[in-house]
């Protein structure tokens, strides 16, 4: 250090110790932040290298970000924060629960949700720019795992999606095992993860799992969003203390973002940056030694041998309607002690460090934009999602071993209510109704994997969001791993139904049947995605998807007929939409033609062919075969699951933070300067 830079700390030692031994402050001390924190900046990694090393730096200026309520109008959740953060380092976020933690996390990761609005500007490296794949993890705040795999399954399938397909396999392998070690969950390797209704992990196994799938690609920078939550004392301070080693590996600088609770004194002391906020508000943004220096500076002295976090939390957090001590003036709300901090801190160098130094990185451009990272191929994440879902599907009972159970017991009902059909004319009515259960009801039971279905929805959200693959990848890996469970639940129940009940003979008509049935199953799974894109939980799918069902079986043309059939809605466009027409169809041309019935008595014909029965009892199209009906089939399943590819990347989060800025409309703006109940601070200013 030079002379200077050491009377410089000297002397702010000595500003230090008047402040925490109680004495008088003087005028030079209330500009103690802004020195201790010019000093870190000076001091900060004497080795940092002229040339840049493709390190990542982030900085955001008068960030807003708001979301509109129909009844409350346009509501702020960030309030003009600017900040930055450095490679290397780790800045936590701290503040009562609802301040805007998970917001700022969000807005700086480019993922705020669509209903929400950001101004301001947010640059990584000096530079708008989307945070390319490979920059960034992002853990968020629930734990959305895989209940049936285990921990280094979970760890393992995730490397292989990410981690590029020039790393060998073994390498993998040993990321994934090295991750799992550094959260301490070696003892729980081979452990299920478990979920609702299986017992696995404790939350807080489950918590450091979360971070493993992230941390495994040592990405450049890492967002956490409550990291911590779930764990005692000491798991906190030793995944904290290796989240942080993490900034410092490899020879890489990587910069790491995490909002926290309330860390003890020494995972506090693992914070090189805090930002502290409420409602939304930056109270403080500096050295996190620093910051009880500042709250003494303002009156707010934490108490000796309190923990300063715990201080922070409680002077700043207004939800309770507590008063606060304040000295000789007595007591004051915690509302005023807020505003004044936040004035305070707006008011002190130490704020005006902060943006001097955010407009350095921003004018020296730090580095080049950050180059993204290059993970597994798209064949790779096909194969792997298939492998990861078959593995799913096979240990989650309910996905499909208690559906084929479930489809047996029903076969065999249907094969003995309807056994040994025979030939006679009644037997006509009774084909028909068999075949439009199994094309009605049997296939509606398909529904019952939709929960599953639900669940692995949420991993795809958060692999999707975090850049861990495509939309493209889990649909074809889902279809994959889906088509041996629907062949099993098609063949073998169909099979016991066929037979038992003694539809027309042959191999043809057989397969002819399981095909539809297969197609019709593939079809109401591949509607429920579509269902489960658009509607968010599980129960409104089931019922949206059991309603839409409902309706194409009214109109699909057997309990009513087709030239019966209103043409508004139900014959135009619904007869023609419904699968349920082309199944009928395809089934009833499958077992009709070919066959004889004796004709009723007093009948002038002695028999009835079955192409007849078709036309004259259901009025059915006997244009176009069977396979015509069977490729309807199948290009409807292709069309549900192209829509449900669509809907999804349709309403991919934009990432408006980076990219660039997405304006508030001037009536926007101005309902929030004018709303003085929810923006005390901009009054102040
Ligand atoms: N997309 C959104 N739509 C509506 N309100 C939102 C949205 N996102 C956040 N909010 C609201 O903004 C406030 C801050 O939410 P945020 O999740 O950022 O808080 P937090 O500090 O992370 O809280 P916690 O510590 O409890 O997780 C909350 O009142 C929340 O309801």
């Amino acid at each position: 250090m030079h002379s200077t830079e050491i009377s410089h700390s000297m002397e702010i030692e000595a500003a230090s110790a008047r402040i925490k031994t109680g004495m008088d402050t003087t005028s030079a001390d209330r500009d103690y932040h802004c020195r201790v924190h010019e000093v870190e900046l000076q001091t900060h990694d004497p080795d940092e290298p002229k040339e840049p090393r493709n390190d990542v730096t982030l900085t955001w200026e008068d960030v807003w970000v708001m979301v509109s309520n129909k009844s409350k109008g346009v509501k702020p959740i960030l309030q003009g924060v600017t900040g930055y953060a450095r490679p290397g380092e780790l800045l936590a976020i701290m503040g009562p629960s609802g301040c805007g933690k998970s917001t700022l996390l969000d807005a700086l990761a480019g993922r705020l949700s669509s209903n929400t609005r950001q101004t301001g500007d947010i640059l990584v490296n000096g530079h708008k720019q989307a945070l390319a794949y490979g920059t960034s993890a992002y853990v968020m705040q629930d734990d959305v795992l895989i209940a049936t795999l285990t921990v280094r399954e979970a760890v393992y399938y995730t490397a292989q999606l990410q981690l590029p397909d020039y790393i060998p396999i073994s390498e993998k392998r040993e990321r994934a095992e090295t991750a799992i070690k550094e959260m301490g969950l070696q003892d729980a390797m081979d452990t299920r993860i478990g979920g609702w209704g299986t017992k696995g992990l404790s939350g807080g196994q489950k918590r450091r799992v979360s971070i493993c799938l992230e941390i495994v690609t040592r990405p450049k920078l890492l967002f956490l969003d409550e990291p911590t939550s779930g764990l005692d004392s000491a798991a906190s301070y030793y995944v904290m203390s290796r989240i942080a080693s993490l900034g410092q590996r490899d020879g890489i600088r990587r910069l790491i973002i995490a909002s926290i609770h309330q860390p003890s004194s020494e995972v506090f002391q693992l914070f090189h940056n805090l930002c502290l906020l409420s409602s939304g508000r930056t109270v403080y943004f500096g050295p996190a030694s620093a910051a009880t220096e500042f709250f003494a500076l303002n009156g707010y002295p934490c108490p000796s041998l309190q923990n300063p976090s715990d201080h922070f939390l409680k002077t700043i957090n207004k939800d309770f309607d507590v008063d606060i001590e304040q000295g000789a003036t007595g007591k004051i709300s915690t509302e005023e002690v807020i505003n004044t901090l936040v004035k305070s801190y707006r008011s002190s160098p130490n704020c005006k460090v902060v943006l001097g130094e955010v407009a350095k990185i921003n004018k020296q451009g730090h580095g080049a934009p950050a180059k993204g990272g290059s993970h597994a191929n798209f064949l790779t994440q096909c194969l792997v999602l298939t492998r990861r879902s078959s593995v799913n599907m096979s240990r989650d009972r309910g996905y499909y071993w208690l559906r084929l159970a479930v489809y047996i017991i029903v076969a065999f009902g249907l094969g003995t209510i309807y056994n040994n059909i025979g030939s006679t004319y009644s037997s006509i009515q009774a084909r028909g109704s068999f075949l439009v259960f199994v094309a009605s009801f049997l296939t509606f039971m398909a529904i019952g994997g939709f929960p599953s279905f639900v669940e692995d929805m949420k991993v795809f959200a958060r692999e999707r969001l975090n850049g861990h693959y495509g939309t493209g990848s889990f649909m074809i890996a889902n279809t994959l791993s889906s088509v041996p469970y629907l062949l099993l639940i098609s063949l073998i129940p169909g099979a016991i139904a066929y037979y038992l009940t003694g539809l027309q003979r042959g191999w043809e008509h057989f397969l002819f049947f399981v095909a539809v049935l297969f197609t019709c199953m593939m079809l109401v799974e591949s509607l429920m995605m579509t269902v489960a894109s658009i509607v968010p939980t599980f129960l409104m799918g089931i019922i949206t998807g059991a309603g839409i069902q409902a309706l194409m079986i009214l109109g699909g043309g057997f309990f009513r007929l087709p030239n019966d059939l209103p043409l508004v809605i139900w014959k135009y466009p619904l007869y023609y939409i419904a699968f349920h027409r082309y199944a009928y169809e395809g089934l009833f041309k499958n077992e009709f033609k070919g066959l004889k019935f004796p004709s009723q008595p007093g009948h002038k014909a002695s028999f009835i062919s079955g192409e007849e029965a078709l036309t004259k009892f259901w009025q059915m199209d006997m244009e176009y075969s069977k396979w015509f009906d069977l490729v309807v089939l199948i290009g409807m399943v292709i069309l549900y699951r192209v829509m449900f590819l669509a809907i999804v990347k349709g309403t991919e989060v934009v990432k408006p933070a980076i990219v660039g800025c997405t304006s508030l409309t001037p009536e926007q703006t101005k309902q929030v300067l004018v709303n003085p109940s929810d923006n005390t601070v901009l009054g102040d200013d």
